[in-house]
């Protein structure tokens, strides 16, 4: 008897599907799911993927049958930057990705690791308030992604390395825009992939820039690295940044499996990659539906003043007081989820999901950007409405699977808790210390909301905006 595959569109041989995917996958796979239902197969090239768009869909692999879903493909990308897959977003599911994970989340993003970090998040978001405060005197147009980049890029490297890299520090294109490049890189489909047998042809000359940008980063850390050694030679410094505690697990040999300079680098860039744009691309779309959204805005205002006052800005210390900030920031992550299909998830064994035959080695894309649209699931789903959420349970950690920004189950972000943490900060501080108009005299209802696909999602043109400073502090 043959076995029954999800429902999905008729392929062209060899292609399968790939004709029907413009630059916004996840927009395509939206339109495709609406004929063929929440659990469909496509065909990229040869390799089945089974795309889930519904939260019953999404429940079921990342819930039910997480553990058959939980490794990842094979991709270029991970076997030449991320050092033949040492890292953790990468790794296939097994003990080397189970004693990496549980690395990453004991010593690295610990609460108590998150904590040790408050100060520099302060000193950082005061030095972006104390730039805009300046440029609000002048009236100056600012671009609000650019600037928000450089905050979230900044608290990266000061967490991550100890100090602050600049653009000019990595290659002639810069540090913001190569860290851009591998997420892109690493969304497209790349024909190599699909098509093995036209690896050396290397068509879209993927294989060529993945190999340049390798060598870039590796030359960054590797110089990165060195200076730590030496640092902590001289000065038998305590571990204050990642790379220290990194070295010190590598040097103490307390991994119970391999952990080189190879590992510690993987892990290095996974950090850099997975923390620096999902945070700032998260902070870019909430403040554009804000900026959309005037009532909203002046709602957030209101529960500021109340909350914080205008006698001083916000601390992190007030998050778990701004109830409305919250709701905001949920229904910024409902309609602009930056990971749109999450990481690309991939099966270990044959299973049969809902009656469908899954087989081994599908690859699994959960469009949560669908799933937020869902008209079954959210009334009006289009419609920018944080209100929603007063009085509802649902949350954003993964447990409530109509709305997972930041995946579910075990392969979901580890780094949830400080994304978080980072997002309602820089959010709250920016509506709190200014209020925002649009450049030209521009109408919200104007601003253009084109998405550019990548493994994060971000607008496609960058929010400009004039601030005015609102509080009563000098
Ligand atoms: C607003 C900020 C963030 C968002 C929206 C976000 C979102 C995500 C998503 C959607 C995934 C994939 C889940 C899946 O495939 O099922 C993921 C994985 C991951 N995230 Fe985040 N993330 C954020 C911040 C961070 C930060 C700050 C870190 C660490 C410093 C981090 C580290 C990781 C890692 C290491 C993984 C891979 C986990 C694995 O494969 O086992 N993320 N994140």
């Amino acid at each position: 008897k043959k076995k029954k595959l999800p429902p999905g569109p008729r392929g062209l041989p060899i292609l399968g599907n790939l004709h029907m995917i413009s630059d916004n996958l996840h927009q395509d796979l939206y339109k495709i799911a609406k004929k063929y239902g929440p659990i469909m197969t496509i065909r990229f090239g040869l390799v089945p993927v089974i795309v889930a768009s519904s939260p019953h869909a999404a429940e079921q692999f990342l819930k039910n049958h997480d553990s058959i879903f939980a490794s990842r493909p094979y991709n270029e990308v991970s076997q030449y930057i991320f050092y033949e897959r040492r890292n953790l977003v990468s790794a296939k599911y097994g003990p080397y990705w189970r004693n990496m994970r549980k690395l990453c989340t004991l010593h690295l993003l610990s609460n108590a690791k998150i904590h040790q970090f408050q100060p520099m998040r302060k000193q950082e978001v005061g030095i972006l308030a104390n730039f805009l405060k300046q440029a609000a005197s002048e009236g100056t147009v600012i671009d609000l992604s650019a600037k928000v980049a450089s905050l979230s890029a900044n608290m990266s490297c000061l967490m991550i390395f100890g100090k602050k890299y600049m653009d000019e520090d990595l290659g002639e294109k810069g540090f913001k825009a190569l860290i851009q490049d591998i997420l892109h890189i690493a969304a497209l489909p790349n024909i190599a992939e699909f098509f093995p047998f036209l690896r050396v042809l290397d068509l879209q000359r993927f294989t060529h820039r993945m190999k340049e940008l390798a060598q870039l980063f590796d030359g960054f850390l590797e110089r990165v690295v060195d200076e730590h050694v030496i640092q902590s030679t001289e000065q038998q410094k305590q571990a204050t940044d990642m790379v220290d505690t990194l070295m010190g697990i590598m040097q103490s040999k307390e991994a119970v499996f391999e952990f080189d300079r190879r590992h510690v680098k993987a892990v290095l860039l996974d950090l850099l990659i997975a923390s620096t744009d999902t945070s700032s691309t998260t902070i870019e779309w909430i403040l554009t539906e804000l900026l959309r959204h005037p009532d909203v805005m002046k709602k957030l205002q209101s529960e500021l003043e109340q909350v914080v006052s205008k006698n001083r800005m916000v601390e992190e210390s007030d998050l778990e007081n701004l109830q409305y900030l919250n709701m905001v920031i949920k229904e910024g992550c409902r309609l602009h989820p930056v990971a749109p299909l999450l990481i690309p998830h991939e099966s270990i064994e044959d299973c049969t999901v809902d009656g469908f035959h899954i087989p081994k080695g599908s690859r699994l894309l959960v469009n949560v950007w669908a799933i937020g649209r869902d008209s079954d699931t959210w009334l009006e789903p289009e419609k920018f409405k944080p209100e929603r959420f007063q009085g509802s349970n649902i949350d954003l950690r993964g447990q409530n699977y109509e709305l997972l920004p930041f995946g579910s189950g075990r392969r979901g972000c580890p780094g949830l808790q400080l994304g978080l943490t980072i997002v309602r900060l820089v959010v709250g501080q920016l509506v709190h210390c200014f209020d925002w108009k649009l450049p030209n005299d521009m109408l919200p209802e104007n601003i253009d909301m084109t998405e550019k696909f990548g493994l994060v999602t971000a607008r496609a043109q960058h929010l400009m905006a004039i601030p005015t400073y609102r509080l009563h502090m000098k």
